[in-house]
């Protein structure tokens, strides 16, 4: 019977990658998308901007929306503090299934909460089941068309505090024209546009990041 993408994403981990090594757990996702089947992981290149966003904030707590396969989740993960607190939320079954299997091949399983759920249910929740004041980081990487009112209802939810910032994967391509407008017009937030490419291939993207002025 036909395989998923997924599955063949996790397939490609344990055959390449190292138990516990989470570097080497997102260098075979990479190799596999690039030169085996294409997916939707944000990659190597917007990966490194990703990185140094992660160094440069040093969180202690990170919001992921959008979990997929978890290749983003593990990339964030292996640069945390050894406090620091990782949740993602991802709402197909599937995915989220994979998505534990790739972080606990990874050994982050510690670091990072799997919710599987969609954001609109989960976000108002996140405080009284999490015991999260506010997130220092959040990356957004989820349908595109949630991007802005997943983050009004995080500013209603006080979940974000004078600083935290705001990571926003394909603005450009598939793009997310309102949330992009919202943000870069709101005094309420500093945002600042890194030039890349679509993952894995010459297209045009970029991530903002979007520093939340309380
Ligand atoms: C035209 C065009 C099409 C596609 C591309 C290529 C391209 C490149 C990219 O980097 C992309 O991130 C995407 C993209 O569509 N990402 C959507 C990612 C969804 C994952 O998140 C999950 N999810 C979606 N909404 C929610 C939600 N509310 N609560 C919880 N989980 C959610 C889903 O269950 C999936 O696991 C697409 C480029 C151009
Ligand atoms: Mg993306």
């Amino acid at each position: 019977t036909q395989t998923t993408r997924p599955q063949r994403i996790l397939a490609a981990v344990q055959k390449n990658a190292t138990r516990g090594d989470p570097r080497s757990v997102v260098k075979a996702i990479d190799q596999f998308c690039r030169h085996k089947e294409w997916a939707m992981n944000v990659g190597d290149e917007k990966g490194c901007i990703l990185d140094s966003v992660v160094t440069e904030v040093n969180p202690a707590t990170v919001l992921e929306l959008g979990t997929y396969c978890g290749y983003s989740t593990v990339r964030i993960a292996s640069l945390l503090p050894s406090h620091a607190k990782l949740i993602t939320l991802e709402f197909d079954p599937g995915n989220a299934a994979i998505a534990r299997q790739v972080i606990a091949w990874a050994g982050l399983a510690d670091k990072i909460q799997l919710v599987e759920g969609a954001s609109g249910d989960w976000i108002p929740k996140l405080k009284e089941k999490f015991g999260i004041e506010t997130f220092d980081l959040v990356f957004l990487d989820h349908w595109k068309d949630r991007y802005l009112p997943d983050t009004k209802l995080m500013e209603e939810c006080g979940l974000l505090r004078k600083g935290s910032i705001l990571l926003a994967d394909n603005v450009i391509c598939p793009g997310t024209p309102d949330y992009l407008e919202y943000i870069r017009n709101s005094p309420r937030y500093k945002s600042q546009y890194f030039k890349s490419h679509l993952e894995y291939t010459k297209a045009e993207d970029g991530l903002e990041k979007s520093v939340f002025l309380g």
